[in-house]
C-alpha cells in the first residue's frame, strides 16, 4: 500500500498530511496544540471517522503534555485541566462517533491513571488506537472481500480509505483485499461534491496502489449501474445506528436508492467504535457545513450573493437498503435491530 499516512506520532510530536491540498502537494503540518488540533479536523486537514478519532486521541495526548510539570493530585484534576481540550475536540465535527468514542477512551485513561503518570498512558492510549485501527481496518478487508465475485466492477463514493484511517481503509479496504484476490475489474469513484474527497483522494489512493478506477461525476450514477453493472456499491459509515440505519457522506442514501432499483447490492464496511447502539438513524445528528463550500469553489464564487444553501455533510442510508455491514468481527447480511445488537454483543465478548 503505497498511500501517505494520514497521521504521523514521532518523538511525542503530531503531524497531519493536509487533505485539502492532496492530491497536488503532499504537506504534513505539526501540531502542539489540542485546540489547532480541534481546528484541523474541523476545516478537513484530517478527515473520515476513524482518522478523525486518532487525531482527537492524540490531541488528548497533547493536551496532558501541556501540563507535564504541573502537579495533579488526582484525575479530577486532570478532568478540570483536560476539559477546555476535551470540549473543543468534542465540538469539532458531530456525526463521526468515533470522535466521541475515542475521548470516552482518553476518559477512561484518566480515570484508571489518575496522578500516575497520564501524559505518557495518553500517548500510549493514542498509539495504541492508532495500531488497532489499522489491523481492525485489514480484517475488515478481508472479510468484506469474501463477499466480492470474481470480475467485478464496484462503485464507492467518498474517501474511506487509508487516508481516512490509521491505514488501508474500510471501504477502500474492501477494494484493497478484493483486488489482491483477484476479483475486482474496475472501481468506479463519485466525486464527491462538494470537497471532491472521490476525485482528490479516493481516485489518488487506488492510483497509488495500482488498482483500475474511473471517476465519474455523482449525476452519472444511475447511468453507470444500468450500463457498468457494478456487483456492489461500497462505503464506509460516520455513525451505524441500533438499528442498522448508516450515516456517511451526502450522496450515499441517493446511491442506495438506485442500487436497489438496478439490482445492485449495497455494503457498508465500518469498524464497531463506529456503531452507536444508543440511537436509530434518525437521531444521528448531521453536521451542516458552511455554506462558502456550495456556494463557491476553488476560491471562487459560483452561486449568486446570498443564495440560501443546504450544505448537510452526510446523509443516513435506512438498513433495509443495505445487505451487508461489514466489520472486524464479521458480516451482518441485511442488517436489522437485533442482529446489530447480536453482532456487537459478540464483538464485545472477544
Ligand atoms: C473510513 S471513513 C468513513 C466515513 O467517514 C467516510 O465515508 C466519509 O463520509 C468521510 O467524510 P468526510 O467529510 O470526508 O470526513
Amino acid at each position: 500500500m503505497t498511500s501517505p499516512s494520514a497521521i504521523k506520532w514521532s518523538a511525542n510530536q503530531l503531524a497531519l498530511l493536509d487533505q485539502r491540498i492532496l492530491p497536488n502537494r503532499i504537506d504534513y503540518i505539526s501540531y502542539s496544540e489540542p485546540l489547532a488540533v480541534a481546528d484541523a479536523i474541523r476545516s478537513m486537514v484530517v478527515r473520515g471517522a476513524p482518522a478523525i478519532g486518532i487525531a482527537a486521541a492524540y490531541g488528548m495526548a497533547l493536551a496532558a503534555q501541556q501540563f507535564a510539570n504541573k502537579p495533579m493530585a488526582n484525575a479530577a484534576d486532570w478532568k478540570q485541566a483536560l476539559q477546555p481540550a476535551r470540549a473543543a475536540l468534542a465540538d469539532s465535527r458531530p456525526t463521526a462517533v468515533n470522535l466521541f468514542w475515542a475521548l470516552e477512551r482518553c476518559d477512561r485513561a484518566i480515570e484508571e491513571h489518575g496522578s500516575r503518570d497520564l501524559v505518557t498512558a495518553l500517548c500510549q492510549l493514542a498509539e495504541q488506537i492508532h495500531a488497532e485501527d489499522i489491523e481492525i481496518n485489514q480484517r475488515i478487508g478481508d472479510f468484506g472481500a469474501s463477499l466480492i465475485p470474481a470480475n467485478s466492477i464496484v462503485y464507492t463514493h467518498c474517501n474511506a480509505g487509508a487516508l481516512a484511517t490509521g491505514g488501508y481503509g474500510t471501504a477502500l479496504g474492501v477494494i484493497r483485499s478484493a483486488h489482491r484476490d483477484g476479483h475486482i475489474r474496475g472501481v468506479i469513484a463519485g466525486e464527491t461534491r462538494p470537497w471532491l474527497q472521490g476525485a482528490r483522494l479516493t481516485s489518488w489512493e487506488l492510483m497509488s496502489d495500482g488498482i483500475p478506477v474511473t471517476l465519474a461525476i455523482e449525476g452519472a450514477a444511475a447511468h453507470l449501474m444500468r450500463e457498468q453493472r457494478p456487483s456492489w456499491i461500497i462505503v464506509g459509515a460516520d455513525r451505524v445506528a441500533a438499528n442498522g440505519d448508516a450515516a456517511n457522506k451526502i450522496g450515499t442514501y441517493n446511491l442506495a436508492i438506485i442500487a436497489k432499483y438496478h439490482g445492485v447490492k449495497v455494503m457498508v464496511a465500518a469498524p464497531t467504535s463506529t456503531f452507536d447502539a444508543t440511537i436509530d438513524g434518525p437521531q444521528i445528528p448531521i453536521e451542516q457545513r458552511p455554506s462558502e463550500e456550495i456556494s463557491h469553489s476553488f476560491g471562487q464564487r459560483i452561486a449568486p450573493e446570498n443564495v440560501a444553501i443546504a450544505n448537510p455533510a452526510f446523509d443516513v442510508t435506512p438498513a433495509d437498503l443495505i445487505d451487508a455491514i461489514v466489520t472486524e468481527h464479521g458480516i451482518i447480511h441485511q442488517p436489522d435491530r437485533a442482529k446489530v445488537l447480536a453482532h456487537l454483543q459478540a464483538a464485545a465478548q472477544q
